[in-house]
């Protein structure tokens, strides 16, 4: 399995706020981009990827919208409109959710109530976590064993306190070249490097 962690630290959790932050300030159209490169190819969409979208912009608690492509059946179509009326979907179904829940949006998607940390220490129980930076290993000189799980954040760095605890997890930093790219982006070529090396 392949595992994908969005970090969107300026994406509302409110629904109304998250579709209205499309093209604004939030960049809410950075979920939508990322989901569908992570998720979907040509006439398909990949069976070996788990996809985790993280909002952080709340007045409770985070909102983890995971993407498991092994369950998923019908997404509503691979165009931007329907991935972001997917996300708000899941939005609305976690309205009232208390710390640390979990609600069932669709088949092979799901809403939790838990933060970045609390996923990430999870994920770390069956993934090996790299961390996406420009100034990591590069991405050609990195084996991969196991199950990876890749790390990205919106156009909001990661906090410094939490590469203590990435660390402290063993995470690694992988770099996909010297230009700074949209996490949409990386995505397309960390795929494109495990398709050609696995
Ligand atoms: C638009 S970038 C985030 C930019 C953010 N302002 C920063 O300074 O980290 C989105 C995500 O893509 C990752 N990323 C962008 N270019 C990269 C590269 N060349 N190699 C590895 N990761 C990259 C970043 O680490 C980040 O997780």
């Amino acid at each position: 399995m392949r595992a994908f962690v969005l970090r969107a630290r300026s994406a509302p959790t409110d629904s109304q706020l998250f579709l209205a932050s499309v093209g604004q300030e939030a960049h809410t159209e950075i979920l939508a981009h990322t989901l569908m490169n992570t998720i979907f190819v040509a006439q398909s969409h990949r069976n070996d990827v788990v996809v985790y979208l993280v909002l952080e912009s709340t007045h409770d608690f985070s909102r983890t919208i995971c993407f498991d492509t092994r369950n998923i059946c019908h997404i509503g179509g691979f165009h931007e409109q329907a991935l972001l009326t997917k996300i708000a979907k899941a939005l609305d179904i976690s309205r009232g959710m208390t710390k640390e829940q979990t609600r069932v949006v669709d088949e092979g998607i799901t809403v939790s109530t838990i933060s970045f940390e609390k996923l990430v220490q999870d994920l770390a129980v069956d993934y090996q976590l790299f961390m996406m930076d420009k100034k990591g290993t590069s991405i050609r000189e990195q084996e991969f064993v196991g199950n990876p799980c890749f790390l990205l954040t919106d156009h909001i760095p990661m906090p410094k306190k939490s590469f203590n605890t990435l660390k402290r997890l063993g995470a690694q930093k992988i770099s996909l070249g010297p230009k700074m790219l949209f996490a949409s982006q990386c995505v397309v070529l960390i795929h494109n490097e495990l398709d050609i090396n696995q």
